[in-house]
């Protein structure tokens, strides 16, 4: 999808990972803005016709650690359904947790009622993935961006019209088009609507939910540039959450690889990118436009097979089920996330067997679902 987008080339300005992981996820090198510890999203399900009763939960976040310094981002990823929107969700709380903390600029929000969050409520800001859907197809973009002005009773100096015009000129939109509606624009412009909104508050933490999966192929890579320009210049911090690892990586300074509501592996970009250890950062990465194996010899890994359900996950290592090194310790011991041997501070892996740090080929693909082997096996002996 990704492999017609150009991307500004990533500066490393920002700041540079910690040289430990003691929080239990590493941190930026800079001050810590947003903790977040044994965090867990519970959806209950309810069955029986007459009296409902709880018969179950989808784990959607099951024990996540990670945390983000000031003007920092934070690249998460992983595969649909493994619980990353759930995540931004609950840092922005427009979620309560089921359990676990969340620490913003020192202050526990995990369980503030509304009225306590105003404070902050400013501060922490989204951008959502569609740009259609988020934007009121009845307001002007005017009253879309100064919205967040209004509500939190906000006057700049200059008045809110000359602040959104400004906002407007910051995102490369016409500051003309004040009295324009959203249908009147492309997807991307619409998107770029959204990036003058979540600024409006002068946030200090951006989560952007998937911001660019809904737009065009040809325009993805002018919105990553407008939001890396936006962190670098302004110093905000992101929590950029995307499945698509060409993505994150022109974005970010340290990813977060996400499976099945739990992080398997976090760390700087160069040790997530050219030394991953966890088999399912080598598959994610395996599977991404860049890892073209005929270019750069690195090895192929078929991804088959759904995510298990996060309703009855599998024991011990999530991963185990779709896992080439999967062992008996693997469905009895969950792995830690921790540093292991060979990796750099910071750099964290939740894994009993990890793979070499590297990303140059295996003699032979690998296919993780026994199934889909059997069936090519079976196709190969057919004449
Ligand atoms: N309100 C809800 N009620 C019940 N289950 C939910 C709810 N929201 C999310 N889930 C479930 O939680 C799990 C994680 O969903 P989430 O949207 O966080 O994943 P994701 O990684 O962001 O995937 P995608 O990229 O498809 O949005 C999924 O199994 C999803 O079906």
């Amino acid at each position: 999808m990704s492999e017609q987008v150009t991307l500004d080339q990533p500066e490393d300005t920002a700041p540079e990972p910690a040289k430990d992981g003691a929080s239990g996820a590493g941190a930026g090198g800079g001050e810590t803005l947003l903790e977040v510890s044994g965090l867990q999203k519970y959806f209950p399900i309810h069955g029986g016709f007459i009296v409902k009763r709880r018969v179950g939960d989808v784990r959607a976040v099951d024990g996540v650690d990670f945390s983000i310094a000031a003007g920092e981002s934070l690249g998460m990823v992983g595969e649909s359904g493994c619980g990353k929107s759930t995540t931004g969700r609950l840092v922005t709380r427009l979620l309560e947790p089921t359990g676990g903390k969340i620490t913003y600029a020192g202050q526990d929000i995990t369980h503030r009622s509304r009225k306590e969050l105003a404070p902050i409520r400013s501060e922490i800001q989204m951008i959502f993935q569609d740009p259609y859907a988020s934007l009121n197809p009845r307001q002007t973009v005017g009253s879309i961006v100064s919205a967040p002005m209004e509500i939190n009773d906000i006057n700049p100096s200059g008045g809110r019209e000359k602040r959104v015009r400004e906002l407007l000129e910051i995102v490369g939109l016409n500051p003309e088009h004040y009295n324009r509606f959203p249908h009147e624009f492309s997807g991307g412009q619409r998107q770029r609507i959204g990036v003058a909104r979540a600024l409006a508050l002068d946030p200090k933490l951006i989560v952007a939910d998937e911001p660019v999966s809904a737009l065009d192929v040809s325009i993805q890579a002018q919105v990553v540039n407008l939001l890396q320009r936006v962190q670098k210049e302004l110093g905000i911090a992101f929590l950029f959450i995307a499945h698509d690892l060409a993505i994150v990586r022109h974005f970010s300074q340290r990813i977060a690889v996400m499976y099945l509501g739990k992080i398997v592996e976090i760390g700087d970009r160069a040790s997530i990118y050219e030394r991953p250890r966890h088999p399912y950062t080598h598959a994610l990465l395996s599977a991404a436009p860049e890892a073209d194996p005929d270019d750069d010899g690195r090895e192929r890994i078929r991804l088959a097979g759904d995510v298990p359900s996060p309703i009855n996950p599998p024991s011990g290592c999530r991963f185990r089920t779709r896992c080439w090194k999967a062992q008996d310790k693997c469905a009895t011991e969950e792995p830690p996330l921790v540093q292991i041997g060979g990796n750099v501070a910071g750099h964290l892996t939740a894994c009993h067997f990890p793979e070499e740090p590297t990303i140059t080929a295996r003699k032979e693909d690998i296919v993780l679902d026994p199934a889909l082997a059997a069936i090519e096996e079976a196709a190969e002996e057919t004449p």
